[in-house]
C-alpha cells in the first residue's frame, strides 16, 4: 500500500515529477503514480479520492499545469495533506498554475511549492517532513539527507 500517491493532469507532466519520485524512493517512502485530471477524467478524480484513505494514502502530491485545478479538487474531497506542484507547461511557463494552485479559499488549503524542478523536489522533502513526523525512518532518512546537504554546501 502506498503512502503517498503522485498525481499529475496529464502524461506531459512526468517528465517534471521524475526527481519527486526518486527523492521518495531514496527516503524509503512507498509511492503510486498516477494520471487524471478534473477537467478530462472528474470521474476518474472522484474515485480515486472516495478510495484514497482506506488504500493507506496519507498525503498526495498533485501536479498540473495551466489552468490548474486538480491539486484543488483532490483537496476539496480529502481531509489528507495536498501538495500542489505548478507544472510550467504551455505560453504563461507555470505561472497560471502558481496562482490556479496557490490561491485556495480558506478552509481548503494546498500547500503550494515552486514551478518546475525545485518545486518537484520540495513536494518530496515536504512528504518527508510532514510524514517524518509519525515515521522514525523517514525522519532519519530526511535528516540524513539534510545532513548531507549541509556538508556539500560547506
Ligand atoms: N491542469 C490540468 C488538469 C486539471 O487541473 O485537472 N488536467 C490537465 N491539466 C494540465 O494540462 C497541461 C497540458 O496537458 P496536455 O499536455 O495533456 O495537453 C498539463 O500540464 C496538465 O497537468
Amino acid at each position: 500500500m502506498p503512502l503517498v500517491s503522485i498525481v499529475m493532469g496529464s502524461k506531459s507532466d512526468a517528465e517534471v515529477m521524475k526527481p519527486t519520485e526518486e527523492i521518495l524512493e531514496k527516503m524509503g517512502i512507498s509511492f503510486e503514480t498516477l494520471v487524471m485530471s478534473a477537467h478530462r477524467t472528474p470521474e476518474k478524480v472522484q474515485e480515486f479520492c472516495l478510495g484514497a484513505s482506506a488504500r493507506g494514502v496519507e498525503l498526495v502530491i498533485a501536479a498540473a499545469g495551466g489552468a490548474a485545478h486538480l491539486p484543488g479538487v483532490i483537496a476539496s474531497w480529502l481531509t489528507l495533506p495536498v501538495i500542489g506542484v505548478p507544472v510550467a507547461s504551455g505560453e504563461l511557463k507555470g505561472v497560471d498554475a502558481l496562482y490556479s494552485i496557490v490561491q485556495m479559499p480558506a478552509g481548503i488549503p494546498v500547500a503550494t511549492v515552486a514551478i518546475g524542478a525545485a518545486g518537484a523536489k520540495n513536494a518530496a522533502y515536504l512528504a518527508a517532513e510532514i510524514l517524518g513526523l509519525k515515521y522514525q525512518n523517514i525522519r532519519q532518512a530526511y535528516e540524513s539527507y539534510r545532513r548531507e546537504l549541509k556538508g556539500e554546501n560547506k
